[in-house]
Order: C-alpha cells, then structure tokens, then sequence
C-alpha cells in the first residue's frame, strides 16, 4: 500500500475549521467539499489516460483524455457522500457505485448494509472516499469487496487517519503497489471507544446533523 499525506497550508486550515466542534453542518458540508477537490488532484496523480488528438487554431497536437472505460468512484455511505460532488467535478466522466457500510459502535467492526456496484469490476480503477480512517476496519472492507470483484488500481481518499487504522490497512493489502491512500493529516491516535484524536468527531453527524442513526 503507498501512503500520501498531504501537506498544504490551506488543507492545514480548512480541516482546523472542520475540527472546530463548533462549525455548523452547512460550513463544515462546504469544507468537506473544498477539501476533496484539493485532495483530488494528488489522488488522481496516476488516473488512467489515452493520448488523444486535438485541432487547435494552429495545429495538430496529441493531448490527453481519461481512459474509457472510465474510473468508478465509490463513496463509502453516510459519510462519503458528502466527498462525492468534489470528485465528481474533477472527473465528470466517472462512473459512481455505493457501499453503505456502518461501523457497529460496541465492537468497532463494519457492516455492510448497502451495495449499488457491478458484481464484475475487472481491471476497473476505483477511488473509494470516505472522510474517516479510524480503526481501518470499514476501509479495509471497502478495499477487499473492490478488489475480490477484480479492480486493479484502488485509491482511498480521506480526511483524517489515525497511525492505528493505517497500520491495519497496511497489514491486509500488504506491498500491493495498486492500493494507495490518500490523506490530508495523520492524527495523534484512537480513543478507548475508537474515535479519532483530536479527530472532529462523528463525519456522518456533523455532515448530516443527525446523531445515533
Ligand atoms: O475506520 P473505522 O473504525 O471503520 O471507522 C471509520 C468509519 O466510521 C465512519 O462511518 P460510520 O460507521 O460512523 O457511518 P456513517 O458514515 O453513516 O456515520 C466513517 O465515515 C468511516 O466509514
Ligand atoms: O473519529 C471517528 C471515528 C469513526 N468515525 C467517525 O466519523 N469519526
Ligand atoms: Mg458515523
């Protein structure tokens, strides 16, 4: 698995507002949304592209265009959506897929409780979104029901991770060079009940405003 951090002081800023307990649901949307399209443009360093020719007023040249078939992105539900219109405005050609996953709070296992992807997803790049990496266990399961169905080039792009939930990321996928993470901070740990610290607490709450869902 590759690990980037993103380190901009702009990114810096926006996620200190988004850990700001007091930043309101309709702030802390727009943040999130700002967010991705920063993170987006690093984690799409290595989206696939065809050489395409284009007539300008001058002369023939050979350009780029995104490979066909396209990339799929996938927000991992609740709080992936709120990263999806980010992405999607940086690659209006994806394709989008929907995994709900939620993480049972007494065990801090995921559950799968929703699944809008094609059962046959070889050699498809997919970018898996979620704000949240805590123990790694919802992103660890995202990554091996994509990959079981045959894609070959998984990025994740998130928020906030913690040391613990890479590690485990690390230890399931391994050395595979196709899986990669895109992060804007790394934070100090995990709680005793799995949260992020200093973290922003719940990303599906805040981005949504309902609590115990
Ligand atoms: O790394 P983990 O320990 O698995 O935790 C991270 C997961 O928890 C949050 O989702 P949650 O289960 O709260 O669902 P929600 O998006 O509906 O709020 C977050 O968006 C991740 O999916
Ligand atoms: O800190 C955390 C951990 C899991 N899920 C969240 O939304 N926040
Ligand atoms: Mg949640």
């Amino acid at each position: 698995m590759r690990l980037h951090v993103a380190d901009h002081p702009l990114i810096r800023h926006k996620v200190t507002v988004l850990r700001d307990k007091n930043t309101k649901s309709p702030t802390f949307r727009l943040l999130v949304d700002e967010l991705v399209t920063l993170l987006a443009y690093e984690a799409t360093r290595d989206v696939r592209v065809v050489e395409r020719e284009v007539e300008t007023p001058l002369t023939t040249t050979t350009g780029t265009a995104i490979a066909d078939p396209p990339p799929i992105i996938v927000p991992i539900l609740r709080a992936g959506l709120g990263m999806l219109d980010g992405m999607t405005r940086l690659l209006p050609s994806a394709e989008v897929g929907f995994l709900g996953l939620k993480r049972d709070e007494e065990t801090l296992e995921a559950i799968t409780y929703a699944n809008r992807l094609p059962d046959d997803l070889t050699g498809r790049q997919v970018f898996l979104i979620d704000p949240m990496l805590a123990t790694g266990g919802s992103l660890v399961m995202a990554i091996e029901y994509v990959l079981e169905r045959g894609a070959t080039d998984v990025t994740c792009v998130c928020l906030l991770a913690a040391p613990e939930g890479i590690a485990h990321v690390q230890e399931k996928v391994g050395d595979r060079a196709d899986v990669s993470v895109v992060v804007a901070q790394v934070d100090e740990k995990l709680n005793e009940v799995g949260y992020i610290v200093p973290g922003l607490g719940d990303a599906g709450d805040r981005l949504y405003g309902i609590v115990d869902v």
